[in-house]
């Protein structure tokens, strides 16, 4: 197995042992089925030269191999099955659990190349690990087996087998040469061609709106010509090499039957040696097949294990340096926290202390950094240097980086600008921390005056779009409220509402007697808070308080 496919088997866990159960079975099955055609080419060899009948014992072991390959099938197939669902789970859930501490990063990337790895690389890998590996396990074994035997009966026809098989790891070889670069070519044409459809979709009311069919129409025939083409290519060549293997599966048995006629080879043998020729080749041309399409296999897994190997976007929490948060009230500090996203340094040596159970607003230009403050304070990222943390009465701080990142998700919300709903009720989407009931949530949609375009079962659709941004906006911050926090930071709550509606949202926020942080732009949201940090334009610096 290459470097990359057997890198993976060691987020495999306890299926590395079916794995190799299967390939038990698998190669016994293959071997059988090796014995059941030349057992029966033998009897009529017999039977023709000799005109002899099968003896008696080749009754019981045609029965017994017939059999036994019966059982062996069904084992097989009912292994390999419930292992590659298995494995599916195995390799998706490695890969979840690595999204879910390295995916939120700082960079913001466009999460669509990990759900694609996550679905579609996996499923093929499934099926090697599944299937794919046994085969090609079975194949050898059957192959040195077969030559073994072949040895003993005629060394020229081992020969022959041999030249046979180094002549199928040569088409091997030249298929991976050949339809690399090209398979390349094919993966780049048709990403572009989706990348433009998706992109052609995703637009289609300005397609429409400004009449730009024909163009986006030309685009795709131009780019699906191209995708067509380089697949046509792949495809010619991988039928000409597989053609080629089917030459060579050919006269190999052709130089076995001669041999076996101008040889010293009894004459009743002979169907048996050539058939026994045939078994021996016959599986080791299929896997050559099969390995000559490794090459897609190992680019799935080495894009599966880069996925596995992402950095975590915050520093995992060490369980002896775990410490509890106080009772009471909490507050939260940064002290003296620089925090840089790939060139753009937007905090350096900032400090903000938040007394429990204050209110305070956070306001300044755009590109300020208020947004980089709330999701520093939700532990989205870590600072490059500085502290976060959470602020008991005594005003002991206790780093975010010292909390399980359960009782830190209990102790503080934050709602993002651009924060998720998901498709499922309302109740779904606001009830998940199981900290609120039913009836507060539908006292929280009448207070925010949303309960008139959504109650508490409808369906918010995919991402939420069934919602307008305002009431989305209300949804996403009546969200956090019902999961209790004792620390709340909502960044521009009220960007979307007109005045009236942003009242509602006010007297919400007023009401709280959790900590409250809430960065905005509008003055009237700000005057609910007890103070106001006001930011200046550029890197963000504060003297300590
Ligand atoms: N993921 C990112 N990668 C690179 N730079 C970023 C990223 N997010 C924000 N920035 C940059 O960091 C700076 C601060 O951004 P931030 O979103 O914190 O500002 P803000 O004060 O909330 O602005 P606004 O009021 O417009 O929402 C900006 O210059 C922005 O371009």
């Amino acid at each position: 197995m290459t470097g990359e496919l057997s890198a993976l088997v060691t987020h495999l866990g306890r299926e590395r042992r079916a794995i190799a159960g299967t390939i038990v079975l698998v190669t016994v099955s293959l071997v059988t089925l090796g014995a059941l055609a030349v057992l029966p080419a033998y009897a009529l060899g017999r039977a023709v030269v000799l005109g002899q009948a099968p003896p008696g014992w080749f009754w019981a072991a045609l029965t017994g191999l017939v059999l036994l390959r019966a059982v062996l099938t069904w084992g097989e197939m009912d292994a390999s099955h419930g292992l590659a669902y298995r494995v599916l789970a195995r390799l998706r859930m490695a890969l979840f659990d690595r999204y879910a501490v390295a995916l939120p990063s700082r960079e913001r990337e466009n999460v669509g190349h990990a759900a694609s790895t996550a679905m579609a690389d996996t499923e093929r890998l499934e099926f090697f690990y599944a299937h794919t590996v046994a085969q090609l396990v079975a194949a050898a074994v059957n192959l040195l087996l077969g030559l073994c035997v072949l040895a003993l009966v005629s060394l020229p026809m081992a020969a022959v087998a041999v030249a046979a098989a180094g002549a199928l790891a040569v088409t091997v070889r030249l298929h991976a040469t050949r339809t690399q670069a090209l398979g390349h070519e094919v993966a780049d044409r048709t990403s572009a061609l989706s990348a433009r459809v998706v992109d052609a979709l995703g637009g289609l009311r300005e397609v429409l709106g400004y009449r730009l069919q024909e163009r986006v129409r030309a685009e795709i025939r131009v780019v699906g010509a191209r995708a067509a083409e380089a697949s046509g290519r792949l495809e010619t060549t991988a039928r000409m090499l597989a053609a080629l293997r089917e030459a060579v599966v050919t006269v190999a048995a052709g130089a076995v039957l001669a041999l076996a006629l101008v040889g010293d080879i009894r004459a009743a043998l002979v169907p048996a040696v050539v058939v026994l020729a045939l078994v021996t080749i016959a599986p080791a041309a299929e896997a050559a097949e099969t390995l000559a399409q490794l090459h897609r296999l190992r680019s799935s897994a080495g894009r599966v294990g880069a996925e596995l190997a992402r950095p975590p976007a915050t520093r995992p929490v060490e369980s002896p340096d775990l410490l509890r948060l106080p009772e009471g009230p909490l507050g939260l500090a940064l002290q003296d926290v620089s925090f840089t996203y790939a060139t753009t340094r937007v905090l350096e040596g900032f400090h903000l202390t938040v007394q429990p159970g204050e209110h305070v607003g956070i306001a300044g230009p755009s590109g300020a950094g208020k947004s980089t403050i709330v999701a520093l304070a939700g532990r989205l990222w870590d600072p490059d240097a500085g502290l976060v943390g959470l602020l008991g009465a005594d005003q002991a701080l206790v780093p975010l980086g010292s909390v399980s990142d359960d009782e830190l998700r209990r102790a503080i919300a934050v709602v993002e600008q651009d924060g998720r709903l998901f498709s499922g009720t309302v109740a779904d989407n606001l009830l998940g921390s199981g900290a609120s009931t039913r009836a507060d949530l539908v006292a929280g949609l009448e207070q925010l005056g949303v309960a008139e375009a959504v109650g508490a079962d409808d369906e918010l659709g995919e991402a939420g779009v069934r919602l307008s941004g305002g009431q989305a906006a209300r949804l996403r911050l009546l969200r956090a409220v019902l999961a209790r926090p004792r620390v709340l930071v909502v960044d521009e709550p009220t960007a979307d509402l007109d005045a009236e509606t942003a009242d509602r949202v006010h007297a919400l926020l007023a009401a709280l007697p959790c900590t409250v942080v809430v960065v905005s732009h509008r003055e009237q949201t700000l005057a609910g808070a007890d103070r106001v940090v006001r930011l200046g334009p550029g890197t963000a610096r504060t003297t300590p308080p």
